[in-house]
C-alpha cells in the first residue's frame, strides 16, 4: 500500500523536483530511502506474527492489546506525508520571526486547518538532540513544564514506540486537559535524524476522564548538523495538531505556534544545564 502511495506522489510531484533546492532534496532523498527500508521491514513482518519480533519484556505494560503490524507503516506514512508538506514551499506565510534567528511559519491545509512549521538552530549535536527528543522522551517532563508525562507504552521495533502524553495543567489553561496517543518514529539519515509520528487509536486506552484526546500529526521533526559546525544543528519541526474539543480556532492558531516557541525555549535552557555545571552558567 505505501510504496503505491509513495510512487502516486513521486508522479504527481515529478515536474517539481527539477527546480528542488536544500531541505527539499533532502525530503525526497529520505523518501526513496524510506522505501527500501520498508519493504525490508514489510518483508519481516509477513513471516513473523505481530508484536514477537521486538517485544521488550522490561517494559513496564500498559497493556497495548490491539496489536498490529502496521504502526511502523503508519509511522513511516506519518513521515512520509509530513515531509511532503514541508517540501512544499508554497503557501507558507511568517507567523513570528524571534531576534535569535527562530522562526515560524504557517500554512491552511484543506479544511481550514492551520499547521505550523517552526526552524530554529540549537546549540547541540544531531545526536544530542535525537537522544533528547527521541531516545530518552520519557524524560521530557523533567525540562518541559508544558508536559504533564509521557509515556512509552511499547515498543514496536528499534526506532518506532507507541507513546501516552499529557499535557500539564500549565499549558492547558486556556486549551483544557489534553492528551494525545502516538506512534513515533525515527529515521537516522546521513543528511540527518527523522523523528515522525501520528495519532494512534487504541483500546486499551480509550480518552480518560477528564481528558480530550487530541491528535498530533502526521507530523515529522527533521535534525540536521550545521555545515561548518558540528555542534549546532537546524531543526525544522512540522507542528500539524487537531487540538480537538469546541476551540475558537483564534485561539487555536495562536496557541500553537507559542507552544513551539515555549517547547524550543525549554529545549534550549535543558542543553544550558547539561553544557555546563551550575557555578559556571552564565559566565
Ligand atoms: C496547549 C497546546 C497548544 C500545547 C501543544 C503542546 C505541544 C507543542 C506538545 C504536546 C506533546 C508534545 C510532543 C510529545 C512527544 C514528542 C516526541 C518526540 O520524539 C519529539 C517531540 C514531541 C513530538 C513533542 C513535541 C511537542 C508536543 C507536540
Amino acid at each position: 500500500m505505501l510504496p503505491a502511495v509513495v510512487k502516486l506522489c513521486c508522479g504527481i510531484s515529478y515536474p517539481h523536483l527539477r527546480s528542488m533546492t536544500g531541505l527539499q532534496r533532502t525530503a525526497v532523498a529520505v523518501i526513496g530511502q524510506e522505501i527500501t527500508h520498508l519493504q525490508r521491514q514489510n518483508q519481516h513482518h509477513t513471516r513473523m506474527p505481530a508484536g514477537l519480533m521486538y517485544n521488550d519484556a522490561t517494559l513496564e505494560a500498559v497493556p497495548v492489546k490491539d496489536d498490529h503490524p502496521s504502526y511502523l507503516q503508519q509511522a513511516r506514512e506519518a513521515m512520509i506525508k509530513a515531509l511532503r508538506v514541508l517540501k512544499d514551499e508554497d503557501g507558507w506565510e511568517v507567523e513570528i520571526t524571534e531576534s535569535n534567528g527562530d522562526v515560524i511559519c504557517s500554512k491552511m491545509m484543506p479544511g481550514a486547518k492551520r499547521i505550523f512549521r517552526l526552524e530554529a538552530v540549537l546549540e547541540a549535536s544531531v545526536d544530542q538532540l535525537h537522544e533528547l527528543l527521541f531516545v530518552r522522551v520519557e524524560e521530557m517532563q523533567q525540562w518541559n513544564p508544558s508536559i504533564k508525562q509521557i509515556k512509552v507504552l511499547k515498543r514496536v521495533g528499534p526506532e518506532t514506540v507507541i507513546t501516552h502524553e499529557i499535557l500539564a495543567e500549565t499549558a492547558g489553561n486556556l486549551i483544557g486537559q489534553r492528551d494525545f496517543l502516538s506512534v513515533r518514529h525515527s529515521c537516522k539519515q546521513k543528511s540527518g535524524v527523522f523523528l515522525g509520528g501520528a495519532a494512534i487509536h487504541l483500546e486499551s486506552l480509550p480518552p480518560q476522564a477528564g481528558y480530550v484526546r487530541a491528535e498530533n500529526g502526521p507530523t515529522c521533526i527533521i535534525i540536521q548538523a550545521v555545515d561548518d559546525d558540528p555542534r549546532k544543528s537546524r531543526v525544522t519541526w512540522l507542528l500539524n495538531m487537531d487540538l480537538k474539543g469546541r476551540l475558537p480556532k483564534s485561539i487555536v492558531n495562536q496557541a500553537l505556534p507559542r507552544a513551539q516557541l515555549d517547547f524550543i525555549r525549554h529545549l534550549r535552557q535543558r542543553l544550558t544545564a547539561t553544557a555546563a555545571p551550575p557555578q559556571q552558567r552564565g559566565r
